[in-house]
């Protein structure tokens, strides 16, 4: 079975990049919904932030924002999050791949943002990046509801730069030309590996 770990700063096209994989019917391991889903209601990284992170958990489940609040602009603070949060998503990763292991499957992703940030290159074949120019990025992100400059700042500090990315990339998906053109190269991909 073939790895193929899919990753990108942030708002550089991701999401859009895994769902054409879907569509494509290959297995997609999401590492962000994983950690939503561990912070959410009977998730096991419930117990631990609100532990460590007192007044973030409200109903069972994880308050995201009162969260980001009590990490953002504290690296030591973030730093704790990660300790608990990370090897959890490990672990959802390690029963997908195995689930597609038992099913028989030839090829699967794993999109993880921190995918160079958390050593998970070792863990896949090839390693697909999604890029765009800086000035598309921060249009594409500062539209979101909530993002401001300083968020955003905060962010990018805190993620392997783009050009470090792209360098330690088997494969560049350019998502700042058209979509089309990124669905191509996925395309082209997933055919050649298949053969
Ligand atoms: C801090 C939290 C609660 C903020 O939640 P919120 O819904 O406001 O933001 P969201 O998760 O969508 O993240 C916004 C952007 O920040 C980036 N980001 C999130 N966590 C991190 C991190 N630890 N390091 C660098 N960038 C990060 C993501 O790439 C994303 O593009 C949340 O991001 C979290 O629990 N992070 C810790 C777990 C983690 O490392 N997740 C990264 C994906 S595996
Ligand atoms: N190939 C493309 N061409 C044009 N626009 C694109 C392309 N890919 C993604 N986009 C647009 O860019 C924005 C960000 O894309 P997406 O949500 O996939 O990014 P992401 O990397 O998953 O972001 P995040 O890291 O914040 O979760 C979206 O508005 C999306 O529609």
């Amino acid at each position: 079975m073939k790895v193929i770990g899919l990753t990108g700063g942030i708002g550089m096209g991701k999401s859009t990049a895994a769902n054409t994989f879907r569509r494509l019917h290959v297995p997609v391991f999401d590492a962000d919904a994983a950690v939503h889903e561990l912070q959410g209601k009977g998730g096991r990284a419930v117990a631990p932030i609100a532990a460590a992170f007192p007044g973030t958990v409200r109903e069972g489940k994880v308050d995201r924002e009162a969260l980001r609040r009590a990490v953002l602009g504290k690296p030591e603070a973030l730093r704790r999050l990660e300790r608990i949060v990370h090897p959890l998503v490990r672990d959802a990763e390690r029963r997908f791949l195995a689930a597609a292991r038992r099913r028989g499957e030839r090829l699967v992703v794993l999109d993880i943002p921190l995918l160079f940030e958390t050593r998970g290159e070792g863990r896949c074949d090839q390693i697909v990046v999604v890029t765009a120019p800086a000035a598309v990025q921060r249009w594409r992100v500062l539209r979101r509801p909530g993002m401001t400059e300083e968020r955003l700042r905060w962010i990018l500090a805190r993620q392997t730069p783009d050009r470090e990315k792209r360098r330690r990339a088997d494969l560049l998906v350019h998502t700042g030309l058209s979509r089309h053109a990124a669905q191509r190269a996925i395309r082209k991909l997933v055919r050649e590996t298949r053969a």
